[in-house]
């Protein structure tokens, strides 16, 4: 168990409670969204700041995953789980990918990687132009991709998922809700953005929602 000298924090890392190596508001809130039902404390490396970053230098969506949640497992002493996911865009040969968080450069900021996102597409010659609602175009085809990985360090090992979701990007932003390039993935089979889908609807859809169910049944022995 970490001593960061907060009794009130280690003692979020009990049972019943699951800890997301994430410091990402817009994951984290997904995951309580979709574990509200399970009756646990969903918390994240937010909640722990004695916790240095922890530096994403995989080649892989699943490197990464484990990278995190091995290490903040270790440190915690308790099983923990891990998302990295990211946007893979056809056009630009699946660019940003792994480093879809980090596009527009340090520190993350979601505004600045959705205006890279179109100017890098916008610079394509093959850029599809299929219009949809009258004013929106699509420009390319993509995928979000999400890797689960949880770390169990009593056993020391991982159970892991992946979840996917194809769409095509718009050439400008739609909807409010959710986060990251959510207002630019246009989901054909809904005629919506992800940023007009409610949290339901986005979980019942996405990468990191199917990536979850997939994982739920192995996840439950540890919560
Ligand atoms: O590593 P943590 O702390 O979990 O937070 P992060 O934001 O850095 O997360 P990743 O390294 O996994 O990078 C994922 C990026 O991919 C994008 N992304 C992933 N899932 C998304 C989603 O559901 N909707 C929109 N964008 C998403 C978004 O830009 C994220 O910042
Ligand atoms: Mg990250």
């Amino acid at each position: 168990m970490i001593n960061n000298g907060n009794d009130h924090l280690s003692a979020k890392a009990t049972k019943r409670t699951i800890v997301i190596a994430t410091k990402n508001r817009g994951k984290l809130l997904e995951f309580q969204h979709a574990l509200a039902g399970l009756d646990v404390a969903v918390v994240s490396l937010l909640d722990y700041p004695a916790i240095a970053d922890i530096e994403e230098d995989g080649d892989t969506f699943i490197a990464n995953a484990r990278k995190k949640a091995e290490t903040a497992a270790n440190l915690l002493g308790v099983p923990v789980l891990a998302d990295d996911s990211g946007l893979c865009v056809t056009a630009l040969g699946g660019a940003p990918g792994i480093y879809s968080a980090r596009y527009a450069g340090e520190p993350a900021n979601d505004a600045a990687n959705n205006e890279k996102l179109l100017q890098q597409l916008l610079l394509q010659p093959s850029v599809e132009h299929t219009v949809v609602r009258e004013q929106y175009k699509l420009l390319s085809k993509a995928q979000f991709v999400c890797v689960l990985s949880l770390y169990d360090p009593a056993e020391r090992r991982f159970i892991e998922a992946e979840g996917t979701v194809d769409g095509y990007i718009l050439d400008q932003p739609l909807g409010t809700f959710g986060f990251g390039y959510d207002p630019l993935f246009w989901l054909p089979s809904l005629d919506k953005s992800v940023a007009e889908l409610t949290p339901t609807e986005k979980q019942s859809i996405s990468h990191r929602g199917h990536a979850l169910e997939k994982l739920l049944p192995q996840l439950e022995k540890f919560i």
